[in-house]
């Protein structure tokens, strides 16, 4: 058995940790090593905005992507033997469980246990528990206990619980609203499609209107699984029974009552961040469905926020007849731009401008600035809503089934990856390689290499891996050379950073530049095959640019249809600093801050990764 001290951060160790990160909240860990009583009591607190810690046997803790990971270090340690070892307080259920092959494992959303990236974070044992194969008999063996914080004030054994956790959750996804702050009377809607049609019975008499607003009490479930037990694969609990518990978010769509005069307002769009397929079908949906408001003062922010304060670039008056065709092109019509965004001297000119309504249209970062322009319009009592509609083909948006323009992405990848395909088949030990986009979160590679079903090897930021080793990446490489005459890799950009040189480089909204992980990994598998004296025909595609500059396909369209429409609708509604999705299917609006608290990642252990792996054969990279 191991002691605590092996286990160990201190109290102490912890707290100053919660001095680095400014905390918001407190876990606790309590760790039974014999007996009933804890033996290790492990208090850290929770950066809010990154709730995700990492532990170590020597006891440090640092911020990271992964969840709170603590592991044991000692020869005899079996972490198979001792599932008892670990309880929780205040703590969704921890995962314990050797590495498996990045399947298989117990345990909530465990990530690979493998995550051997800087071994002095990351303990490990050298257990002989583990793999059947004689090769993977001696490999460290790291053993994760992952918990997700719950609130603390959140008592489990009170049969009041759930209606806490259910008020608070409410609160949370509240939809902050102009009247909030300020006194403004709702009106009839002038949204009503029925008006413009025969009215009529007939006879003169005018029909009864259908009633097609959406209700302000309308809500839709967020979570749609009722997981049996925490081990269920992929579950998400919220206490350590894994109970049901309804979470309801606001359903989007237009109101009976809204609180602009359409004939006063003046309507701003603005896109910023990368390119993105879809661009133009939001751009375009938000100007019709303003018009049908009445709203008769539409503009263009050009290029993102810095349109806000480069002078040289005047604002472009929108209509249905300037937006009518511009789905047919990809890209945007206003332009787009990363960086330069000074909140109060956006504010300063959204009021210069006489702006009431402002659509923004972009990813976390574009989020974050819209949130504090909302704050700011908040604190100088401005009437003036802004409404979001996320825009990121990397997908990687909290809470939502999918971002627009993440679908037509995963299509066009299909085709580079169907060309790196060809090309390997029909050479002599052939080897494609295609970089796909995907700063921090792996699912445009993910899904292109489940849709294509040509990738052999599928490498995500999510799932660290190594390429050297008997369980490296080349290693793979040989044997699907020798098994199969030739292999296509699909690589996420952010994936394997960590075996490139890091630069401290950042673009203009601070996104760290990433290395080039595709060009590394060309070369090392062109060396390595050199090195081993087996032929291997190389070949690289970079369809990253190609892919993000199309139109949307079908699916997105309708997509941005929908969410151009509702981002209207909510601004009618009076809310602000919220943004449009789809949950479960159906549309909602959630605030800000729930969206963009972290980047959404593949889970590693839910069924998409592993259904992922199923289809490429791959085995754990580590
Ligand atoms: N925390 C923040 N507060 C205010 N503005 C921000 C913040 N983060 C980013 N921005 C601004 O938002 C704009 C877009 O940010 P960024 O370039 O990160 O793209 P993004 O919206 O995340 O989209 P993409 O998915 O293409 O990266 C930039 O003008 C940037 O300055
Ligand atoms: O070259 P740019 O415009 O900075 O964009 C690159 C980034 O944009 C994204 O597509 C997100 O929009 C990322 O996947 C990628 O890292
Ligand atoms: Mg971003």
């Amino acid at each position: 058995m191991v002691s605590p001290s092996e286990v160990g951060s201190t109290e102490s160790q912890a707290a100053r940790y919660a001095v680095e990160c400014r905390t918001a909240y407190t876990i606790s860990i309590r760790l039974f090593l014999a007996g009933d009583e804890p033996e290790a009591l492990w208090t850290v607190e929770v950066d809010s905005r990154s709730p995700w810690l990492v532990g170590n046997s020597k006891g440090g803790i640092r911020r990271s992507r992964s969840p709170l990971s603590l592991f044991l270090s000692g020869d005899s340690f079996d972490p198979r033997e001792a599932p008892e070892l670990f309880e929780y307080w205040n703590l969704q259920k921890m995962a314990l469980s050797p590495c498996m092959n990045g399947v298989g494992f117990v345990g909530p959303r465990q990530l690979d246990l493998c995550w051997s990236r800087d071994l002095s974070l990351f303990g490990f044992c050298r257990s002989k528990a583990g793999r059947s194969s004689r090769e993977t008999k001696n490999r460290p063996m790291g053993m994760r206990i992952q918990a997700v914080a719950a609130n603390q004030r959140l008592d489990f054994k009170d049969p009041e619980w759930k209606k806490l956790y259910q008020e608070e959750f409410d609160k949370r996804f509240n939809l902050p609203h102009l009247n909030d702050i300020l006194d403004v009377k709702p009106r009839p809607t002038t949204f009503a499609l029925q008006s413009r049609g025969h009215l009529d019975d007939g006879n003169g008499v005018p029909m009864e209107r259908r009633n097609d607003y959406v209700n302000h009490d309308d809500r839709t479930l967020l979570k749609v699984i009722k997981y049996s037990s925490p081990t269920s694969a992929g579950a998400e609990c919220i206490d350590p029974d894994c109970s049901w518990v309804e979470q309801w978010v606001h359903r989007a769509g237009p109101r009976k009552e809204i609180y602009f005069d359409p004939e006063d307002v003046k309507a701003g769009i603005v896109t910023c961040g990368g390119l993105c397929p879809g661009l133009n079908d939001v751009i375009r949906q938000i100007v019709f469905t303003l018009e049908i408001y009445g709203v008769k003062k539409i503009v263009g922010i050009p290029f993102g926020y810095r349109g806000f304060f480069d002078e040289g670039l005047p604002e472009i008056p929108l209509s249905r007849q300037v937006v009518q065709n511009i789905n047919l092109a990809g890209g945007s019509l206003l332009g787009v731009s990363r960086g330069g965004a000074n909140v109060s001297d956006i504010v300063d000119n959204i009021q210069a401008r006489g702006i009431d309504m402002l659509f923004v249209l972009g990813g976390n970062g574009t989020h974050a600035g819209a949130n504090a322009i909302h704050n700011e319009c908040r604190k100088r009592k401005m009437k003036v809503s802004v409404v979001c509609v996320p825009k990121t083909i990397d997908n990687d948006i909290l809470l939502m089934d999918k971002t627009f323009g993440f679908d037509t992405a995963v299509e066009e990848a299909q085709r580079a990856i169907n060309s790196a395909y060809i090309e390997a088949h029909s050479a002599y030990h052939g080897i494609g390689l295609v970089k796909l986009m995907g700063r921090s979160s792996g699912f445009i590679a993910m899904h292109a290499s489940l849709s294509s079903g040509q990738i052999d090897i599928c490498l995500i930021p999510e799932v660290p891996f190594k390429l050297h080793g008997p369980y490296g990446v080349l290693r793979h490489l040989e044997h699907l050379i020798q098994s199969k005459g030739s292999a296509v890799i699909c690589v996420a950009e952010g994936a394997g950073q960590d075996l490139l040189e890091k630069s401290n480089a950042t673009d203009a909204s601070g996104n760290a530049v990433l290395g080039d992980i595709g060009v590394h990994i060309q070369q090392k598998i062109k060396k390595h095959f050199k090195d081993i004296g087996v032929h291997a025909d190389v070949k690289y595609i970079d369809p990253t640019y190609m892919i993000r500059a199309i139109r949307a396909n079908a699916s997105d369209a309708i997509l941005c249809t929908v969410l151009g429409q509702n981002a209207v609708h909510g601004a009618f509604a009076g809310f602000s600093g919220i943004t449009t999705g789809i949950c479960n299917t159906h549309y909602v609006y959630l605030p800000i801050p729930e969206v963009i608290a972290t980047p959404r990642l593949v889970d590693p252990n839910s069924r998409m990764w592993h259904r992922c792996l199923t289809s490429t054969g791959q085995p754990d990279f580590c």
